[in-house]
């Protein structure tokens, strides 16, 4: 798991070391250099360091000094290091390591009373990168983009820090593009929100201090954190702090309902589904698929009735209680059950939300808001969930969601869904209804809006999957391809939910927080499940639910689950 703490924790984390004199700066530098050898030995057709040409890019602050630190270790390694300073102060134990290991040095900073470097813009305002700082980047292997960490004011970098981000090159039209570590953050970036205010330097790699930050973890600025890697430097982390967290797969593993060996289907979770209709099938299909592909023990499908049907099983019923026989005669499937059955032969069909027991519901997949028939069914499902019931609600079920849910329900709109759910409330931002631009600016403000209207937990879909349960406990997962973004795969994402919420209800009834830590894991299956459909190209939906069962089974096989047990804690 990987978990995020705020920079107000990892500071209060930092403090009781740097009063005692923990060199916390030269352990987080020193793992910065290790990572930069490591990336120019793997892109540089010279396969080493020696001879490299790295630009720091060093702001005034901490964050500076540790880019200063780390080109220090790279010079003393043989690299070409060019440090352009772009605060009015530059730090001054970093400033002098860098000098003394031999780093050309850029701008004009006043460190005591002296002024170091060349000019760095063409005229007395410092605010234009100059010609030798142009150069320097235009060939550069790698940039390390020590400009604000953890200090930043959250406004988006100004003066010369934003005009030095928007001179790397970015490689467009196949142009050169230097290997770009960020310090600790992507400079400028929400480190504790996630926001993008204004120009931020993709990065390749974040090198992060102490612990993860919520911003690494958060779209939109996690979109441009790259690979994130932790370094240890013996901070304390609080135990109950967590903001955000990430699922990895042993996590995984860990949460899935097995069989153990004694179980039946009905122990192990029914799940009701109320989803697709008869004139768009396929939301049934999938969610039902992906349900039994993710291995519930059983579903049970509720079919779609129109009002003659519905006419003449009232007429039925009286001619029935006229004989006075009460044994009512099954009844045909009709036209959306039968394409259900024809896909999923285990599927057992109710005729209506009530005919049967479940453990859980999936509802409103492909459910038309405005076909009366199918919502009064989804209305029902959403009365059982309101009754405590665990249910994940999708699609045609969210406009029937109010507040007063509990986290047992999870609802798993996308961003216009969310948005559209927000401004029906009042929601507003800038003076104007909240639409899908603000979410996907602060999708992490407006799912954790959404879920405090709700009480439900809420599953915000997208190419980084935020979840929102009990306490505002988050997780962020970003596991699936580009190509997940393709038709169906929603109501296949809510069968995989559904089926998580009906293996493990008496739990999810029990933990209002465990909902939550569910939903991100039937994202992180979802995800791998359409990695593994088509590895590197596009995907269907319903290849990612046959590719459940196999991504299943490699999980619990790769991280150390037992093969057979009963729900674990
Ligand atoms: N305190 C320590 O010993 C340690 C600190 N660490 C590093 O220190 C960082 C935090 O250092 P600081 O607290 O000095 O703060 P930062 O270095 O993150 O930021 C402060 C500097 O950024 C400038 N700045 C702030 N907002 C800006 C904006 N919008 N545009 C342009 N410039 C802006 C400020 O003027 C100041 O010069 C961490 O992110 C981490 O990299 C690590 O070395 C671990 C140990
Ligand atoms: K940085």
């Amino acid at each position: 798991m990987l978990r995020a703490w705020s920079s107000a924790d990892v500071r209060a984390a930092e403090a009781p070391l740097l009063a005692a004199g923990e060199p916390l700066m030269d352990r987080a530098a020193f793992a910065l250099h290790v990572e930069v050898v490591r990336l120019l030995r793997a892109h540089r057709r010279e396969r080493r360091v020696h001879g490299a040409r790295v630009v720091v890019l060093a702001g005034g602050g901490a964050n500076g000094g540790d880019a200063l630190h780390a080109g220090a270790l790279l010079a003393r390694r043989g690299a070409a290091v060019t440090a352009v300073l772009a605060g009015e102060r530059a730090h001054a134990g970093g400033l002098a390591a860098a000098r003394a290991a031999g780093v050309r040095v850029l701008g004009d900073v006043a460190v005591g009373d002296a002024v170091v470097g060349d000019a760095v813009g063409p005229d007395d305002e410092g605010d234009e990168p100059g010609p030798l700082v142009c150069d320097a980047l235009a060939g550069a292997d790698l940039v390390l983009d020590g400009l604000v960490g953890i200090g930043s004011d959250g406004s988006g970098l100004r003066g010369l820090a934003r005009a030095l981000v928007a001179a790397v090159p970015t490689g467009t039209g196949g142009g050169h593009r230097p290997v770009v570590v960020a310090v600790d953050v992507p400079s400028g970036s929400g480190v504790d929100d996630g926001r993008v205010a204004g120009d931020v330097l993709r990065a390749d790699v974040t090198v992060t201090f102490g612990a993860p930050k919520p911003g690494l973890l958060l779209p939109p600025a996690s979109g441009l954190a790259g690979q994130v890697v932790p370094v240890d430097i013996g901070l304390t982390l609080p135990a109950g702090g967590v903001a955000v967290g990430r699922l990895e797969g042993a996590d995984v593993a860990a949460l899935w309902p097995v069989p153990g060996a004694t179980s039946q289907k009905y122990a192990r979770g029914v799940l009701g589904v109320v989803c697709g209709t008869t004139r768009y099938p396929g939301a049934g299909v999938l969610a039902t698929s992906a349900a039994v592909l993710a291995g519930v023990g059983m579903v049970r499908f509720v079919d779609e009735r129109d009002e003659r049907d519905e006419r003449d099983e009232r007429d039925e019923r009286d001619e029935r209680d006229e004989r006075e026989d009460p044994a009512a005669p099954p009844r045909p499937a009709g036209p959306l059950a039968t394409a259900v059955l024809a896909a999923r032969p285990e599927v057992v069909v109710a005729g209506a939300v009530g005919d049967g027991r479940v453990q859980a519901w999936a509802a409103g997949s492909g459910v038309d808001p405005a076909d009366p028939a199918r919502r009064r069914d989804v209305a029902a499902v959403v009365a059982a969930a309101r009754d405590g019931v665990p249910a994940v609600l999708d699609a045609g079920a969210l406009d029937l969601v109010t507040e007063g849910l509990g986290a047992h329900v999870v609802l798993t709109p996308h961003a216009g869904e969310l948005a559209r759910w927000l401004a029906d409330r009042g929601e507003r931002v800038g003076g104007v209804p909240v639409d899908r631009d603000a979410v996907e600016a602060e999708p992490w403000r407006w799912a954790r809006r959404a879920h405090d209207l709700s009480g439900a937990t809420v599953l915000l879909k997208g190419a980084t999957t935020l979840v929102v349960g009990a306490g505002g406990s988050t997780w962020s997962q970003a596991d699936g391809p580009a190509w997940l973004a393709t038709a169906g795969s929603g109501d296949v994402l809510a069968g995989v939910v559904g089926a998580l919420l009906a293996g493990r209800a008496e739990d999810v009834v029990a933990d209002p927080a465990l909902a939550a830590r569910l939903a991100a894991a039937a994202a992180l299956v979802h995800g791998r499940a359409a990695h593994h459909a088509t590895p590197g190209g596009p995907v269907s939906a319903l290849a990612v639910a046959h590719a459940l069962p196999a991504v299943v089974a490699d999980l619990l096989a790769q991280d150390g689950a037992p093969a057979v047990r009963d729900c674990p804690a």
